[in-house]
């Protein structure tokens, strides 16, 4: 899909399933892959990204079929292959990170590659994290694709944290079927709510990690995941984040498929948006926000960082000043999401500044959109799905170009959108 026209929406009202986290799909993809028995992941949603982890294990060997939402696991990825590995993580960046360490497991040459924006995003902290094991890896200057060869030697690694958690995910996984134990020190660990996830996870499959205050982690080798599982895939609180968002300015709306008790990082929503003024109620396990009169509001963004478009939305529909720290967080992602943000958002007389690491966003209030404007998702789903929601309160339509960037996480998102 090239192009959307979003007609101008008066108000927002009514009920939707989430569809299910990405995050948590590809982490069970891959913990599936490394699993001895029968595993069951219920509920998947069939974004790029989740498909992406799906042919990267099947690639790895793992044979599994699909069932609706279902993934059956019949066996798991060939762990004895004498071959040379290839996978492709098309356009995500946790499935990039991710798999590129279960290089670890394998001393067999392991090719990684992708497609569309990965290629311009930087995978230095994976290139300097394997090479840390003793494995040698050559790239695209930083970039993919990786040809990472050689054995994994060190028991012992530091592991760079600050730009991306992505890696030390795959990381505490693998190393959990190494033969040996491992050590990991991450000094300056960003995004800390997905390492959370991560062990979680990881705990429910039955793998154990000990860690010191998210800096030093511990991972016992030769562990297994040996009993047979079931695991649904909860709702995506950062797809749910839009929806939010969309209630917040325009109405009213009753979200299903959400956990209130969620390791999910970007629940952290519900807390921006009552700053903003909406009210938050859970009612029989459904989540309902409506609208109240909207303020400009503060918000430290700096450990989930895919919440700064529907954020910067959020504060757009505010008069006055809102502020939006974290914003070193945003460079890597599918787009350089401040600069897209500040251009986008030009287009319709909303002003944001980038000011080191604070997003001031200069609030405009309703009609925000006043004539007929195209944007441009820059190829990044969250861009596209940010600024489908100008359209509430608008008096022309809106038109998003590159709009089926949304695949990558939410593929439904325009026809769940156009009914509320
Ligand atoms: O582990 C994950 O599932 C993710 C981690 C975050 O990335 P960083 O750790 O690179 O910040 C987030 O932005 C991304 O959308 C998903
Ligand atoms: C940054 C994102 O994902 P990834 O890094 O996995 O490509 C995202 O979903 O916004």
């Amino acid at each position: 899909m090239n192009k959307i026209r979003i007609p101008a929406k008066n108000s927002i009202d009514g009920t939707l399933t989430i569809p299910s986290s990405k995050s948590y799909a590809q982490r069970a993809i891959a913990l599936a892959g490394l699993s001895k028995s029968s595993v069951v992941i219920r509920n998947l949603t069939d974004s790029d990204d989740v498909l992406a982890a799906q042919g990267i294990i099947a690639a790895l060997g793992a044979i599994f079929v699909r069932s609706g939402k279902d993934l059956i696991l019949k066996s798991g990825i060939d762990m004895n292959c004498d071959s040379e590995i290839s996978i492709n993580c098309k356009e995500s960046g946790l499935s990039t990170r991710l798999f590129s360490s279960f290089s670890l497991l394998f001393d067999e040459d392991f090719t990684v590659n992708g497609e569309g924006s990965i290629a311009q995003r930087t995978m230095e902290m994976v290139i300097d994290g394997l090479a840390a094991f003793g494995k040698s890896i050559d790239s695209n200057k930083g970039k993919i694709p990786l040809k990472i060869s050689g054995k994994t030697l060190k028991k012992k690694v530091e592991i760079d944290g600050s730009i991306s958690s992505q890696f030390l995910t795959g990381v505490l996984i693998v190393t959990s079927f190494l033969k040996r134990d491992t050590e990991i020190r991450v000094p300056k660990l960003k995004s800390k709510p997905y390492i959370e996830m991560t062990l979680d996870l990881m705990r429910y499959f039955g793998l154990k990690v000990e860690h010191k205050d998210f800096e030093i982690f511990q991972i016992k080798g030769n562990q297994s995941i040996g009993e047979e599982l079931v695991y649904e895939v909860e709702g995506d609180w950062s797809a749910a984040s839009f929806h939010i968002v969309a209630a917040a300015v325009g109405g009213h709306i009753q979200l299903k498929g959400l956990k209130a008790d969620s390791r999910q990082g970007d629940k952290v929503i519900l807390d921006a948006v009552k700053r903003a003024g909406a009210s938050v109620e859970w009612r029989n396990g459904d989540l309902i926000i409506q609208k109240d009169e909207l303020l400009p509001f503060e918000f430290d963004a700096g450990e989930c960082p895919d919440l700064f478009p529907p954020l910067a939305v959020l504060a757009a529909y505010a008069s006055g000043k809102s502020t939006i720290s974290g914003v070193h967080r945003l460079k890597h992602k599918e787009s350089d999401r401040g600069i897209t943000l500040q251009q986008e958002f030009a287009k319709i007389g909303v002003r944001i500044d980038l000011n080191g690491d604070e997003m001031v966003i200069h609030g405009k209030g309703t009609p925000i959109v006043q004539k007929e404007v195209t944007f441009s998702s820059h190829n990044d789903h969250r861009i596209a799905m940010a600024m489908s929601l100008l359209s509430i309160g608008a008096e022309k339509s809106i038109y998003i170009e590159h709009a089926g960037a949304v695949d990558k996480s939410y593929p439904d998102f325009y026809k769940d959108f156009l009914t509320i």
